[in-house]
């Protein structure tokens, strides 16, 4: 079987690290700057950054809807820090979502000031016992809808959590040499690429 060929959102932000880990988990990763790439993709990471920023980018370049009609086609789509932010339907104190793919809650900039930036070790289910998390002005993940599944906890908090085709996680993944989470979001791409096949 050929690669799954996974996209990273190319606007602002961890790109080309999360590139880095997608090759090493054995992924074709392509850089996504326009939204007519988006169909050469089986799967999307939209990374950390500033996701303010990367929301702005996102409505002048038309990937607002695309990303939308993406995840229609059942894709999966993994969101790192900003990136979850994004794909959450419901931002505390925010008026609206940006995208609002996954059914759950955020909190921007929840770990204070004293913690703006941390690395621990923490396990995550189905994925790692010791897992290198790394934490910089990290949102939290408040609540999570009927069907998700929490994957990691750090002090009572959630910090990873998937729902069917989504992923979402507070920390960054990318930024060490371990890259058993992109493994796992890999497979995931590589689940539904299998179920899209079964179900014609
Ligand atoms: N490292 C990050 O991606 C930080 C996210 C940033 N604090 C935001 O709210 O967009």
């Amino acid at each position: 079987m050929s690669k799954p060929r996974i996209g990273v959102l190319a606007l602002q932000g961890a790109v080309a690290e999360h590139m880095r880990m997608l090759e090493l988990a054995g992924a074709e990763a392509i850089a996504i700057k326009k939204v007519d790439e988006l169909s050469e993709i089986d799967g999307l990471i939209i990374p950390g950054g500033e996701s303010t920023t990367i929301s702005k980018l996102m409505y002048k370049y038309g990937f607002m809807d695309a990303i939308r009609q993406f995840a229609n086609e059942k894709k999966p789509v993994f969101g790192t820090c900003a990136g979850a932010i994004l794909i959450a339907n419901e931002i505390e104190h925010a008026p609206e979502a940006h995208l609002g793919l996954m059914d759950m809650k955020v909190a921007r900039n929840a770990f204070g000031r004293q913690k703006e930036s941390f690395e621990i070790k923490m396990p995550i289910a189905g994925v790692a016992s010791d897992f290198p998390a790394v934490f910089i002005r990290a949102p939290l993940i408040l609540k999570i809808g009927n069907n998700g599944e929490v994957l990691a906890k750090h002090e009572d908090n959630i910090v990873a959590a998937r729902q069917g085709q989504f992923l979402a996680a507070s920390f960054h993944p990318e930024l060490t040499d371990d890259y058993r989470l992109h493994k796992y979001f890999l497979d995931m791409v590589k689940e539904y690429q299998t179920t899209g096949k079964a179900s014609v």
